[in-house]
């Protein structure tokens, strides 16, 4: 787990190193107030002279700011479209990921010290992406920037991205907006509500307040299991598992000696489960599952169409065919709403949500065309 960095100034150029600026107090949308706001935030490429080739890749969920490799070889996970050569070839634009505010991976969130030189915990904030992208234009601000050639995201990534759109509409001129709609719906908000109850009801949750203790490891597994079912179709899932048993364990017949055994699916979200525990913070999986719960781009902005009017981008919008959790029908909405003619590009992969990760690369060359030809 990576404990958010105290403030420091705007540092650092080399490519694919995490850095970080101190972005001021933030006054957020549902009340409340957080002082002293760390963005960590990584670049790759350089920032021309009239600062138009500036690139914004927003994460998702649980993603980090190391969108492509760097210094270090560490793999980036959009590489398919961001490097040298690449679709956002980062020999030609300045390509920039930051953190989301609430966060782990360097930015301020939960973990982080509050003002009183304790971890905030349990008193860290709602901070919705509407906030998160106030805090980002101030990042914009300090890199020199005014306007974005493109904000690009996924999943939540193109939440925040379109949420910049509307709220910058001077400073966004293109906006892809992938494997997501205009708000969250019913539905997602209820997969999200069972994620964060499974880490609230873990003894060690403590209400938030855990640090320096066991950390409720068990409850945030279990919010990765029940989200990764959703990133995942069900065809993926019988083609790969189908009902098997994991290696030597055999669930039914091993019952009967009193140890279950696991089918091979269980197995797989066990180990889903387990490898997130060991590089995410519970109390940011709650804030960023909230912060994305609070999306909608409607609100108070009259209704869909109002509320996406004043954007002035290029927009670019796609979805992966065989999403269940964000249906590519919202993916339809969205682009019907939005002014001018929009057409939903589609990434065929039959894995689902977590198609917009693994095939993003088939966008690459309809994104080179539209955007970055
Ligand atoms: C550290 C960071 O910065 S993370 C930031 C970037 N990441 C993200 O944004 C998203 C997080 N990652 C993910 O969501 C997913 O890992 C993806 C979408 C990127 C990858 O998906 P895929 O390549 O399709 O991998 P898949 O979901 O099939 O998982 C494969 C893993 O399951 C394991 N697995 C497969 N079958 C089983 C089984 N029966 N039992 C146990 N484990 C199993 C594999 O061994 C493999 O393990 P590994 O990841 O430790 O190597
Ligand atoms: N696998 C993705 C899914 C959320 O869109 C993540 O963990 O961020």
């Amino acid at each position: 787990m990576t404990i958010a960095a105290t403030a420091i100034p705007l540092s650092g150029t080399q490519d694919g190193t995490l850095k970080y600026v101190s972005v001021g107090g933030l006054e957020l949308e549902a009340g409340g107030f957080l002082p002293e706001v760390v963005l960590a935030y990584e670049t790759w490429g350089r920032l021309n002279a009239d600062a138009s080739n500036a690139v914004l890749v927003e994460h998702a969920l649980t993603g980090s700011t190391h969108v492509a490799r760097g210094e270090s070889d560490e793999e980036g996970w959009w590489e398919q479209l961001v490097g040298p050569g690449a679709t956002i070839d980062t020999d030609r634009y300045f390509v920039v990921s930051v953190n989301i505010v609430g966060g782990c991976y360097g930015s301020t969130g939960p973990s982080s010290s509050a003002p009183d030189g304790k971890p905030w915990g349990s008193r860290f904030p709602l901070v919705t992406l509407r906030d998160s992208t106030i805090a980002e234009a101030r990042l914009a601000d300090a890199l020199g920037i005014h306007s974005w050639h493109t904000v690009v995201g996924g999943s939540m990534g193109g939440a925040r991205a379109l949420e910049w759109a509307v709220s910058y509409p001077d400073r966004v001129k293109r906006c892809a907006v992938i494997s997501i709609g205009a708000y969250s719906t019913a539905e997602q908000i209820a997969f999200a509500q069972a994620q964060t109850l499974a880490i609230r009801q873990d003894a060690d949750f403590k209400g938030g307040d855990y640090y320096g203790q066991a950390a409720p490891e068990a409850g945030l597994a279990l919010a990765r299991r029940i989200a990764h079912i959703t990133y995942r179709s069900a065809d993926e899932l019988d083609f790969r598992f189908g009902r098997n048993a994991q290696g030597g364990e055999a669930p039914l017949q091993a019952a009967a000696l009193g140890d279950r055994g696991r089918y091979q699916v269980e197995s797989y979200l066990d180990h889903q489960g387990r490898k997130l525990v060991q590089r995410f913070d519970a109390n940011s999986y709650i804030a960023i599952t909230e912060a994305l719960m609070s999306h909608d781009i409607t609100r108070g902005r009259g209704s869909l169409e109002d509320a996406l009017s004043v954007a002035t981008a290029k927009f670019f919008v796609a979805s992966v065919d065989s999403d269940r959790l964000y249906f590519p029908e919202q993916s339809h909405e969205l682009a019907k709403a939005l002014p001018g003619e929009v057409p939903v590009h589609v990434i065929e992969a039959p894995i689902g949500h977590d198609g917009f990760l693994t095939e993003i690369g088939q966008l690459g060359p309809q994104l080179r065309e539209a955007f970055f030809g």
